[in-house]
């Protein structure tokens, strides 16, 4: 049976258990956007829960779509209430007079008049899931959009109605089809609908979404077709409503953003933009305030306008940031200003009273002004912004600090970030005690490195040191800050054995010489990758990004999905290596799951001889060929299918077989 049938309370049951993880729901049926594989006929059979005893016997299972899964398990982690209906009303927030409005409204007249004798009603939202305009439906459906406030007005973001067919598009940044039971909120399951993300043809960005609701007994295929051509078409308009000299400050403001990993804005006279490292990292207060330079360049006197002006804000969070103001264009006649931003240089935003990181030792808590996040980091999780801001937080302080965590986690890259944030162009000196066989010479390197009194000093691999090496260490560390009061900061990095917890606090006992040390008054643990999957979403953009050099190679979203599920033994280094493989020798792409390495469609935990990776890898490729079709992998291998079977289960191999895909 397939989801989309199922009753209300049914689905929710199932829902639930499939979310506790009580059972691994089965995918995926063909939506009526054609996608898929087991179309409706097929979605009438019953397929075998996943694990024993998961439905009662004869009982059918529901069958879900993997990216409706996901959905739901976004819903979770925001607290999604599945019983009713929280819908925001954001009027105040949106802008009636965008360029995406304007270039969507002709569009909307146009399919509303093409769906004069449908039931279904077309909405159009901007991408914040915020509603612009809804048009069309008959009767029932404008009752039904009512009782659900689908209105101009309210915001039908993911992480506030659940699951649902504008905020998921936004969320999956692509077409999305929710249909009945698919609806993660009671209230929306009457309804189907299919939403698509409109994109700016210049910059690439998300503008919004446009969707088609009706019924759901009224679900039809051709309401993915509609949103799809509507979606072009309002592409085409928007690329129609910029002027030449728009167009060549875009250009301008692209080039900008491929010369640097930071925030870039982009102000004309009559557009304003910002790369999605500017959304990210900026509260809106700073980019009004940067975007407010820059118009003030602009209109400043022809005769008194410079080409480039610099200039340092202080912002939201407290820190201070260097600002480039480049205008675009003769300075007689600009056509825009490009702003990018850096840490500013030499200064340190206003330190917090004296604090101990993670709160583990020292007098009152306080919040440190900090960075939303650090730049060049990937990752939102509660947990790695704990650390950025524990370890940006003892930077400023000077706080000698240890950052214990397993190999490839990102301590020397979080020790890294804070350093460049707090003391930009201060010079970070990073001593690895495994390079270094001669005890005198690293000690020589240590005492010079901490003379340098405004800069960083990281000893890496502190695990590696013996109770000699230490105890000279922490002399020459005594000495540092008693010679001149403050000296340089200093973090040790701390790399735990693998695949185990994370020390939270220094031990004490029997503890390895470099945990029991007293140099290091706080201790700040980073979190294996695995236990923050949803950093994997931030984290690989940024490092396809950095191995595509340049390009464009990006993950689709069955990809990902096998990349949010690996448990990482190595780490955002491991993560990395797969991908800079993956991506090796390809400058656009769109990585699809047999793309990733073999390990990624492996759920083997224990380490594997080389021989054994060698006839998984066979495995996992034989599979990719065959479409997952398990005895055709045999035929390819010139193995029996019992013996397929025995090492697809020995291996955890993962490749499900298309038609579940
Ligand atoms: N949050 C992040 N965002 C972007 N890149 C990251 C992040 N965390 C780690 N990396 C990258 O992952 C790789 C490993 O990180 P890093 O060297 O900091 O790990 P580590 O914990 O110090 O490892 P080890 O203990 O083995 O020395 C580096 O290339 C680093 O740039």
């Amino acid at each position: 049976m397939d989801f989309r049938q199922f009753p209300e309370q049914a689905a929710m049951r199932a829902r639930e258990r499939m979310l506790s993880g009580a059972v691994e729901a089965p995918a995926a049926a063909r939506g009526p956007d054609g996608r898929g594989t087991a179309g409706p006929a097929a979605a009438a059979g019953s397929p075998a829960p996943a694990t024993p005893g998961a439905a009662a016997p004869g009982v059918p299972y529901p069958r879900v779509r993997e990216t409706v899964l996901t959905s739901w398990r976004r819903c979770r982690l925001h607290a999604v209430d599945a019983d009713r209906l929280h819908v925001p009303h954001v009027e105040q927030h949106i802008d009636w007079d965008s360029r995406f409005l304007a270039a969507a409204a002709p569009v909307l007249d146009h399919v509303e008049q093409l769906l004069a004798d449908c039931t279904a009603g077309v909405v159009l939202a901007d991408s914040e899931a915020r509603v612009l305009s809804r048009r069309g439906g008959d009767t029932a459906v404008v009752r039904l959009m009512d009782g659900v406030h689908l209105v101009p007005g309210s915001s039908y973001a993911e992480e506030a109605v659940g699951t649902n067919g504008i905020g998921t598009a936004l969320a999956e940044r692509r077409l999305s089809t929710v249909f009945g039971a698919e609806h993660f909120a009671g209230p929306l399951q009457r309804a189907a609908c299919a939403g698509i993300p409109v994109r700016n043809p210049l910059t690439g960005r998300q503008e919004g979404v446009v969707n088609l609701t009706c019924l759901r007994q009224d679900a039809s295929p051709l309401m993915a077709a509609v949103v799809r051509q509507a979606a072009a078409d309002i592409e085409e308009r928007l690329l129609d409503r910029y002027s030449g000299k728009e167009r060549a400050a875009l250009d301008a403001f692209l080039a900008a953003g491929r010369r640097t990993s930071g925030p870039v804005l982009l102000v004309t006279p009559t557009l304003r933009t910002a790369n999605t490292e500017a959304v990210r990292l900026l509260e809106p207060q700073d980019l009004r305030q940067a975007g407010a330079l820059a118009a003030d360049l602009l209109a400043a006197p022809a005769g008194s306008r410079r080409q480039r002006v610099d200039v340092t804000l202080r912002l939201a969070s407290g820190a201070d940031v260097r600002i480039r103001c480049t205008l675009v264009g003769p300075p007689d006649r600009p056509i825009g200003c490009v702003v990018g931003m850096t840490a500013a240089e030499g200064r340190e935003a206003p330190a917090a009273p004296d604090r101990a990181p993670g709160g583990r030792t020292g007098a009152q808590p306080t919040p440190a002004p900090l960075p939303a996040l650090l730049p060049g980091l990937a990752g939102r999780s509660p947990s790695w912004r704990s650390a950025s801001r524990d370890v940006v937080s003892a930077c400023r302080q000077r706080l000698p600090t240890r950052v214990v965590g397993e190999a490839g986690v990102g301590k020397l890259a979080l020790v890294r970030a804070a350093h460049h944030w707090v003391r930009p162009r201060k010079r970070l000196h990073v001593l690895d005690l495994t390079a270094h066989q001669d005890t005198a010479d690293l000690l020589a390197r240590a005492e010079e490195a901490l003379r340098d009194e405004d800069g960083t000093v990281v000893l890496q691999h502190l695990e590696a040191a013996n109770r000699e090496l230490m105890s000279c260490l922490e002399t020459l560390l005594a000495e540092a800050r008693r010679d001149r009061g403050t000296g340089p900061w200093v973090a040790g990095l701390y790399t735990a054995p693998g695949q185990g917890p994370v020390p939270a606090a220094a031990p004490t006992g029997a503890a390895p010489p470099a945990l029991d040390s007293a140099v290091f008054p706080c201790t700040v643990a980073v979190t294996p990758l695995r236990y923050r999957p949803e950093d994997i979403r931030d984290l690989v953009p940024a490092l396809l990004a950095r191995h595509s050099h340049g390009g464009t190679v990006s993950c689709t979203p069955a990809a990902m999905q096998v990349l949010t599920r690996c448990d990482w033994p190595g780490n955002v280094r491991h993560l990395s290596r797969v991908l800079q493989q993956a991506a090796r020798g390809r400058r656009q792409a769109d990585l699809q799951p047999h793309d990733l390495a073999p390990e990624c469609h492996s759920s083997c935990r224990r380490t594997l001889t080389p021989w054994e990776a060698a006839e998984r890898d066979a495995i996992v490729r034989a599979l990719h060929d065959a479409a997952g079709n398990r005895d055709a992998a045999a035929r390819q291998l010139g193995i029996s299918r019992a013996t397929i079977y025995r090492k697809i289960r020995l291996y955890g191999v993962t490749v499900a077989p298309a038609r579940a895909r």
